[in-house]
């Protein structure tokens, strides 16, 4: 089935790839987090919707953990608030015997395991196999990175498709800076292609991040406004209202830079800031996001060891009371929170700051990108003493645009009001499900689309970036602030985004509209 040419690793390529076929969907880490949150809802629900059908598809759930297919059941379908409705059709799922699951414990460094995984996948495909004997291997690694290249290699050794595509999906942080990354990179490349590699960050995968796109290259409206001649000063903020609950181990280990403002935040970043692509094909999309990394470094500065990111231009916070998870270390300088200031220096974006801000334990649970525009010049109304327009893209929760902007106070004085031009999604779409970034991605990776996922040389650019301000973090160099939990983080990340030149609206607040 695949076809002789290869891509630069030397794998063969997969142009003739089944779109149809028997198709198994082996969760490795079925025991864990992201496993039970994302991953098995995330298939539960296009199972629902009839994106994979019953009759094809299988889901296999490998780890260490000492468990029968039934206790895996009960594990999924055990409530968790937060998801009730994901849950709930787990349940139903399962229940029902719909949805066909197997569990598999074994290790993830010896064979053993991978070949018992490997023969109850092949025993599948022979009972469903299509007309044209095509199958379809999806390993998902929800798993930590530690575990990548072992678990690469097994799969290589022991779980190949004989008659159709194996690709591989595996979980942000890829690495913890740039030499271990590449490192992966190198280790995972030796074993499969690229085509292959799926590097998922979940964020690419949320509606008002895929709108971004069709926002700034489909309007003419924005295609004049969005530079440096207009904008002030944009940015991309990601709120949590709970602390590390129980991922203490984990976190501790990677911290919010790591977490979130490395892959996340940068790669919305990326394409905020991007050049039009040449077409929507992936590789040109993927193209111009990686050509922003570069415009980080000043063009002077690309010889000299001269970092990305100026110390007065960062403030580190972590939250009180972090330390008492068991998991953590008395003393340990991880944060919670990150305030920092990116600068592109292109002719588009010289001297436009872009603030990238994540925290944990904070007073409120949002995600959001506010670009500020500058002041209108000559300004005869007295506007800038009211506020600045500003474009706000609301990527969670309750997904909306709004434009800030100066209105007439209506009435017969000539005076004028902050208002907005809002479209909130639940308002404006009645009845339209939005889909959750997972279930969008995991689509895109059964049909073999890469638009949405993160290329070697995106991912190593990143890392190139935010290196050289964790390493100072990791040994101490650089003090998270404490800041109480439910609060808006340490004061000094305020001061920074003032004298970033932002500028807040007084007396205003967007109220999501009620239906
Ligand atoms: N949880 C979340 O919300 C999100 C997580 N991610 C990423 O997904 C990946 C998995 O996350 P998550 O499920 O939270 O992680 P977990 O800590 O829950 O680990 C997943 C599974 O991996 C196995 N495991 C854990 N630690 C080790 C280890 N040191 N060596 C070998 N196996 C280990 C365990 O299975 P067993 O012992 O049974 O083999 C565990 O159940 C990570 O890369 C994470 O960054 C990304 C987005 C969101
Ligand atoms: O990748 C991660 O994302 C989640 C937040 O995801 P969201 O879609 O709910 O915004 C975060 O809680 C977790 O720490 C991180 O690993």
């Amino acid at each position: 089935m695949e076809k002789s040419t290869a891509d630069s690793s030397n794998q063969p390529l997969e142009n003739s790839e089944p779109e149809t076929g028997c198709l198994s969907i082996i969760v490795l880490g079925a025991s864990g987090d992201l496993a039970k949150k994302k991953t098995f809802p995330a298939l539960f629900n296009l199972y629902r919707q009839r994106f994979i059908q019953s009759n094809e598809f299988h889901i296999f759930g490998y780890a260490r953990t000492e468990m029968s297919d039934d206790d895996l059941r009960s594990r999924i379908r055990r409530p968790i608030p937060a998801l009730g409705f994901s849950i709930f059709l787990c349940y139903i799922c399962l229940q029902s015997g719909l949805v066909q699951m197997k569990y598999t414990s074994g290790s993830y460094d010896t064979e053993e395991g991978f070949r018992l995984l490997d023969k109850q996948i092949s025993e599948h495909e022979e009972a469903k196999s299509s007309a044209d004997g095509s199958c379809r291997r999806l390993f998902y690694l929800a798993l930590p990175p530690s575990v990548y290249p072992v678990v690469c290699k097994m799969i290589k050794l022991c779980c190949m498709n004989k008659c159709g595509w194996t690709r591989i999906v595996v979980e942000k942080p890829f690495g913890k800076d740039l030499e271990s990354a590449e490192k992966l990179s190198s280790q995972i490349g030796e074993l499969f292609g690229e085509h292959q590699i799926y590097r998922i960050d979940h964020y690419l995968g949320k509606e008002m991040v895929q709108n971004l796109l069709v926002l700034r290259f489909a309007n003419r409206l924005f295609v004049p406004l969005w530079n440096r001649d207009n904008i002030d000063n944009v940015q991309i903020v990601f709120r949590e209202d709970f602390g590390i609950e129980g991922r203490g181990g984990y976190f501790d280990e990677y911290g919010i830079i790591r977490d979130i403002v490395q892959n996340h935040l940068l790669q919305v970043l990326c394409l905020v800031a991007m050049e039009k692509p040449v077409s929507l094909d992936s590789e040109h999309i993927r193209d111009e996001k990686v050509k922003v990394h570069f415009f980080f470094m000043e063009m002077q500065n690309l010889n000299q060891s001269v970092e990305p990111i100026k110390d007065e231009e960062v403030v580190l916070g972590q939250y009180h009371g972090y330390r008492d998870d068991s998991k953590v270390p008395d003393h340990s300088n991880t944060p919670t929170f990150a305030s920092i200031i990116l600068r592109i220096h292109n002719e588009r974006w010289e001297g436009v700051p872009f603030i990238l801000k994540a925290g944990k334990a904070l007073s409120s649970k949002k995600a959001d990108i506010r670009v500020q525009f500058k002041d209108v010049p000559g300004d005869i109304f007295n506007c800038e003493k009211q506020g600045r327009n500003e474009f706000v893209m609301r990527l969670q929760p309750s997904e909306a645009m709004y434009m800030k902007l100066a209105v007439k106070q209506p009435g017969l004085e000539m005076s004028t009001v902050q208002s907005e031009l809002d479209l909130s999604y639940k308002q404006r779409y009645h009845g339209v499900t939005i889909p959750d970034a997972y279930e969008r991605l995991l689509l895109d990776t059964i049909h073999g689309d890469q638009q949405h996922f993160v290329r070697r040389d995106e991912l190593k650019a990143a890392w190139d970036i935010f290196t050289p301000l964790l390493h100072r973090i990791d040994i101490g160099e650089l003090k998270p602030i404490s800041y109480q939990q439910g609060s808006r983080g340490p004061a000094e990340a305020d001061e920074l985004l003032l004298r970033a030149g932002y500028i807040r609206t007084h007396g205003y607040r967007w109220i999501p509209p009620a239906l």
